[in-house]
């Protein structure tokens, strides 16, 4: 498999605390990642830098052999690479279509919306369309005429991924997708990144439910205060002592990471 996304040496700051330190991983084209580590380990950030939403203080990051460390975070999404956001707030006046195709990377210029122009309009359906086609994908379409800001957490979640997706990313990063989610959508969450990842979607998730990578992750990636430990499949996680250190040596283990949890892994 190609490299999608190469990370080199990536160091970050804020102030005098060093979140990450010479980070370096290639994620491949087609899959899909678990990038897990303690409460504080950095998980965020680097999800941040690689996203344009933090600028890097050494490294490169390369997305498909082109490099986006200096870019806005607006050019990472034209360059393909789409993310969600840990706790998405939704705005109250919104549709959840209208959400979604606010989401559409193709635009066009503000006379021919005002005027209306033929061009704007089919602009205009193609965002519907191609709208409406994800919301359904994303088991949504039964809401979709529902204020957004009213759906539930696993809703808004899925409605987070609808509105990456409709930039046609090659590589999605989603920041913790199930936490706060009810089981059911829970569930709905791991067919949705399954069938998405067997359509080609390369996908890199930060999490802590380590059944939720156990069910959907070929890869982990464990960060443990700023640097990587391990990189293994889930199911190598309980036998890496670098790992079991990181999220029971340390002292930054969240209550709910338990032994048990990092060794059912
Ligand atoms: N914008 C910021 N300004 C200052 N410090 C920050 C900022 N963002 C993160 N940090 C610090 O960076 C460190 C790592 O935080 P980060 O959120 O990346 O960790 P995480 O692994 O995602 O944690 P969690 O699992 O709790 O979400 C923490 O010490 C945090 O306080």
């Amino acid at each position: 498999m190609s490299s999608l996304l190469q990370v080199q040496s990536l160091a970050k700051a804020f102030g005098g605390n060093k979140v990450l330190e010479d980070v370096s991983f290639d994620i491949a084209a087609g899959e899909i990642v678990g990038l897990l580590g303690p409460n504080g380990s950095g998980k965020s950030t680097l999800l941040n830098t690689v996203t344009g939403f933090e600028r890097i203080d050494r490294g490169s990051i390369t997305l498909e052999g082109r490099r986006i460390d200096a870019l806005s975070a607006y050019r990472i999404v034209e360059s393909g690479l789409g993310r969600t956001f840990q706790l998405p707030s939704m705005p109250t006046k919104m549709s959840v279509m209208e959400v979604a195709m606010a989401a559409a990377t193709q635009h066009h210029g503000f006379w021919e919306t005002l005027l209306n122009t033929v061009g704007a309009r089919a602009a205009e359906k193609a965002a519907r369309d191609k709208a409406a086609a994800l919301l359904d994908e994303l088991l949504l379409s039964h809401v979709k005429d529902l204020p957004a800001s009213g759906l539930s957490g696993g809703q808004k979640k899925l409605l987070g991924i609808v509105c990456a997706l409709m930039g046609d990313p090659r590589l999605l990063m989603l920041d913790e997708p199930t936490a706060g989610v009810h089981p059911n959508l829970r569930n709905d969450i791991v067919q949705v990144l399954r069938r998405l990842n067997h359509k080609g979607m390369t996908v890199v998730i930060v999490e802590h439910d380590m059944h939720f990578i156990r069910e959907v992750c070929t890869r982990c990636i464990v960060l443990d205060r700023g640097h990587i430990v391990a990189s293994c499949r889930p199911d190598e996680l309980s036998s890496n002592e670098r790992v079991l250190q990181a999220y029971l040596g340390g002292g930054h283990a969240p209550k709910t990471e338990t032994r048990a949890e990092v060794e059912g892994a």
